[in-house]
Order: structure tokens, then sequence, then C-alpha cells
């Protein structure tokens, strides 16, 4: 049974996430998750959060569900790459998204979840598509959504379509030629420790020559920037005219009115192009003449990530065979 559901920016004004509606349990209860290849755990705002720490999400409650079974004595902890995180207990219960149905999906519900979740009314819990080693739930860890799904779907694929500021879709199960242009170019994934890691084979910044290089990175819907070595960043962002790396806002920032080059990324023989318009990423605040840039230096990470800055450009095929491999579209 395959699948299609939207990805929608939870800010019209530049694009920090993407959720997707899904349902679960019986009746179902509708709730908006920010579906992440970067991390392994699907938990959501549930009716045993603290009500001082859910500020207009929506929550999913286990005892309205007749589906609902409590996992019993399994606990859950995660902490994320931005230092928010949550944690609780676990429950299994239907779990639909986009038509796809999986009939005993570990559903993790948080207990406790740090301020920037409290803050962000748009998110109620994650949906996590890395591999299910990732899974934080103790002392069983429990299998994705997209694992649990893998069986029923025509082919063991999920692929992102995600846009500029734009409603775009996650597909389960099928790859939707009329969402790309030319051909897919796929990639072998290390997946170790969990994430979907691969190699890019190089860059160019705007229309300048081509830098053959092994990059290796995350493609990581949950990560709405993308972070690159520093000699790849300071290359582009050389070429921007009052651009500094400001240790006062943590990046680089740059005038707005500053033209800015478009960053082409290497994918095997072939390569995407990131338009200058996603690089620019955001004012500081509203009306600063001051804006901060969405290619940034990964030095402090200990890992390049190809976020959603990056995603936003390709049509990417997340392909759950055996072994999984990675696909990358112009669109
Ligand atoms: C708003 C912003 C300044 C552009 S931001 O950079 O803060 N954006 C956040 C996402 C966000 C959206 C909306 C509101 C608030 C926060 C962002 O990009 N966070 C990244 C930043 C990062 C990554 N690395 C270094 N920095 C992140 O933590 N992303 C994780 C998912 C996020 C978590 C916050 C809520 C939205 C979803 C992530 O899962 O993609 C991850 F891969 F980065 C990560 O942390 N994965 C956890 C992996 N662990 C390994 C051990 O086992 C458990 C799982």
């Amino acid at each position: 049974e395959n699948g299609s559901a939207a990805a929608i920016p939870i800010d019209p004004r530049f694009d920090i996430a993407y959720v997707t509606p899904v349902t679960i349990g019986t009746p179902p209860q509708t709730l908006y998750l920010d579906f992440d290849t970067g991390s392994s755990d699907l938990w959501v705002f549930s009716s045993h959060t603290p009500e001082s720490q859910v500020r207009g999400q929506r929550i999913y409650s286990p005892e309205k569900s007749s589906t609902a079974k409590l996992l019993a004595g399994h606990t859950w902890s995660i902490l994320y790459g931005d230092g928010s995180g949550s944690l609780g207990n676990v429950y299994t219960d239907n779990f639909t998204v986009g038509g796809v149905t999986v009939t005993s999906q570990a559903v993790q519900t948080a207990q406790q979840v740090s301020y920037s979740f409290t803050s962000q009314s748009e998110i109620h819990g994650l949906v996590g598509l890395g591999f299910s080693t990732l899974n934080t739930v103790f002392p069983n860890g429990q299998l994705t959504f997209f694992d649990n799904a893998k069986s029923t779907l025509d082919s063991p694929v999920f692929t992102a379509d995600l846009k500029w500021k734009k409603e775009g879709t996650y597909d389960f199960g099928f790859i939707d030629e009329t969402k790309y242009t030319g051909e897919i170019t796929y990639l072998p994934v290390q997946t170790d420790p969990g994430y979907w890691t691969f190699t890019s084979s190089g860059y160019a910044v705007g229309d300048g020559a081509f830098h053959p290089a092994s990059i290796v990175g995350i493609a990581d819907t949950g990560t709405s920037l993308t972070y690159l070595p520093a000699e790849v960043v300071t290359s582009y962002w050389g070429q921007v005219d009052g651009a500094v790396d400001s240790d006062y806002y943590g990046g680089y920032v740059f005038p707005c009115s500053s033209k800015l080059p478009s960053f082409t990324f290497g994918v095997g023989p072939a390569n995407i192009t990131i338009p200058a318009s996603y690089i620019n990423y955001a004012q500081i605040t509203e009306g600063s003449p001051v804006c901060f840039g969405g290619l940034q230096s990964s030095s402090w990470l200990g890992v390049n990530i190809w976020g959603d800055v990056a995603l936003k450009a390709a049509f990417v095929v997340f392909n759950g065979a055996n072994p999984p491999t990675i696909g990358w579209a112009k669109k």
C-alpha cells in the first residue's frame, strides 16, 4: 500500500522545518509531525506531557484510543544537535501517513519536552526516518515507521520533494517520475551509526570551476540549514560582499543587499545546484539589513549535514533496500 503526504513549511517567511499530517489510534487522532531522517524516534506531545510544557500543540491521548497498548517497562530519552530534547514512555497503536498504515507502531509519548519544543506550537512531535539502530527506547529499541511499513510498500523506498517556502511531499513505496527531471543518481549509504550518510563528489561556487572533493555527510530533513567543511563555506562566502563569519550571530552573515552566488554539489558524475535564494536564509530579525546564511560551517559539528537548504533543491530517494542507497535528481 503506497502513500503520499504533504511536507508543509511551519513558517511562511523561512523554512525552519516542515510538518506532515499523521493519524494515530482509534478513532484517529490527527497530529502534524516533523519527518526527520536525522533521528529514529517517533515521539509525540501527549496527554502525559505536563500542561505547563504544552503551548498550542495537538496531543495524542492513548487513553482515548481503543487500539493503544502500553509497552510496559519501556522508556526513551533523546537529545538533538540543537540542544533540544524530550523523554517519556511508549505505546503501540495504529499509525497512518498518507494512506500507509502500520498497525502496531511504537509511538513514544512525551512526559517531558525542552522549552524549544514547548515554544514551537507547529511541531507536535517527530517521525524519525533514520535507521532503527538510532532509536532510543530502552530496554528494547523500536522500529521506525518506515522499517515497519517497508514490507507493505511496492518498493522499500520513500522520497522527499521539499520545496522553498512552499508545500512539498513525502512519498512512500514508489518513485513519482513527474517530480524530477533527467536521471536519478544513486550513491552508496554508510548506515553506521544510523544516518543516511553519503559522499558528495565536490562543489562549485556560482559559475566557478568545480572542485572535486569527497565530502562525507548526512542527508537530514530535520535540519533547516546546510553545514559543510570550513574550506568549502569560506570559498562560498568569500564571493559575497560584506559576508563575515560572526561569533555574535553564530555563523556567516551578510548584508541583505549583497548578491549571492548559487552553490553546486556533486553527486557522483552528476550535480545539484542550490539557487542563491535558498542560501539567503533569513534576516537576523524582522527588517534587519543583516541576513543569516543557509550555508554554514560544520567544523563545530563534527559532521557535515545536507539539511533542508540543500534537500529542497533536489528530488531525493531514500532507498531502504539491502544495501540501502540514496538517489538524487534535479527537479
Ligand atoms: C531555527 C534554526 C536556527 C534554523 S535551527 O538551526 O535551530 N533549526 C533547527 C530545527 C528547528 C526547527 C524548528 C524549530 C526549532 C528548531 C535545526 O536545524 N536543528 C538541527 C541542528 C543541528 C543539527 N546538528 C547540529 N545542529 C537538529 O538538531 N536537527 C535534529 C532534528 C530537529 C530537532 C529540533 C526540532 C526539529 C527537528 C536532527 O534529528 O535532524 C539531528 F540529526 F540533527 C539530530 O540531532 N539527530 C539526533 C541524533 N541522535 C543520535 C543519538 O541517538 C539519538 C538520535
